[in-house]
Parts: structure tokens; C-alpha cells; sequence
């Protein structure tokens, strides 16, 4: 089964983040959770980057608050899809975060969703429907999840 891997800044993150899981474990898909930070380990957060295709790896999801750096150089360091959840952890609730993963320059995208719990579930959500391309079994739980509302 392929993996994802849900990363965060922080372990202050995991109240958010652990929607993803949720989501995730839901359509019956493996993760794996790690907090990684490119402020506080970055060679750590780029050998995790450089390895994780070799690894079994995806899609890897990285939530991250403020100066929101982790998913931009996850993605500089791998050509698998990354999605990057701005989280609201400072006094501009996650606007800052927003902005940070959001305005990539062009060539090294992060797909960014919304802030806080919505953009965790998408990200987890959107991780699946990209999973779901190579994978039917995946892609009729997603049917079916559409069919009960998106909602668990
Ligand atoms: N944005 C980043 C990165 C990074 O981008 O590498 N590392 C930590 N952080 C963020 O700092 C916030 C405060 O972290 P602490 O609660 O540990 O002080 C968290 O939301 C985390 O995602």
C-alpha cells in the first residue's frame, strides 16, 4: 500500500493535523506522522525529503504555522506531490502561514489548502484522490464518501 506522510512544524501542530489522520485512516490508507522542522532541523527535514520516494512515500502532507517554511522546502527537495496546510498558531491566525506556502515560486509547487481543520481534512482528502488514480478499490470509497455528504 502506498503512504503518506503527514509532517508538521511543531508538536503544538498535532491538534490540527491529527484530522488528517482521521481522514486518512478512514479510506484505509497508510501514514506515517513525523514533526520535522526546517527552521529547527533542517538537515533532518531535507534528508527526510530527499529519501522519501525511495522510502515508500507518495504524497506528503506538511502543516506548519508562521514563517510556514516546511512544506516549501519539502517540495525543493522531491517531485512528489506535496500539500502544505497553513495553520493558525500566531497572533495572524494563520494568514501568515497562508501566504508562506501559497506563494511558491513558479516550478516548485505546494498545493496549498485551507487553514486550520478544513485544510487538514482536504489535505487528507486530496492525498486520497491522488492515491485514488492508480488505486479503484480507493477510488469507489471516494465515491461513496462523496455520496454521504464529504463528511465523517
Ligand atoms: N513553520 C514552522 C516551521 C518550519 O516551517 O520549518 N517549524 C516550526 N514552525 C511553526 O512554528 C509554530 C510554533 O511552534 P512552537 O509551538 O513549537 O513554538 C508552529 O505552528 C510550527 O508549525
Amino acid at each position: 500500500m502506498s503512504k503518506v506522510a503527514i509532517l508538521m512544524g511543531s508538536k503544538s501542530d498535532e491538534e490540527i493535523m491529527q484530522h488528517c489522520e482521521k481522514y486518512l485512516q478512514h479510506f484505509g490508507v497508510d501514514y506515517e506522522k513525523r514533526v520535522l522542522s526546517a527552521h529547527r532541523n533542517p538537515i533532518e527535514t531535507i534528508e527526510f525529503a530527499r529519501s522519501a520516494e525511495s522510502n515508500g512515500f507518495k504524497v506528503i502532507i506538511a502543516g506548519a504555522g508562521m514563517a510556514a517554511h516546511l512544506p516549501g522546502i519539502i517540495a525543493a527537495n522531491t517531485s512528489l506531490p506535496v500539500i502544505g496546510v497553513p495553520l493558525p498558531s500566531s497572533e495572524l491566525n494563520g494568514v501568515d502561514a497562508l501566504y508562506s506556502i501559497v506563494q511558491m515560486p513558479p516550478g516548485i509547487p505546494v498545493a496549498t489548502v485551507a487553514i486550520g481543520k478544513a485544510g487538514a481534512i482536504n489535505a487528507a482528502v486530496l492525498a486520497v484522490e491522488i492515491l485514488a488514480l492508480q488505486n479503484e478499490e480507493l477510488r469507489k470509497k471516494l465515491e461513496e464518501f462523496r455520496k454521504q455528504g464529504s463528511k465523517l
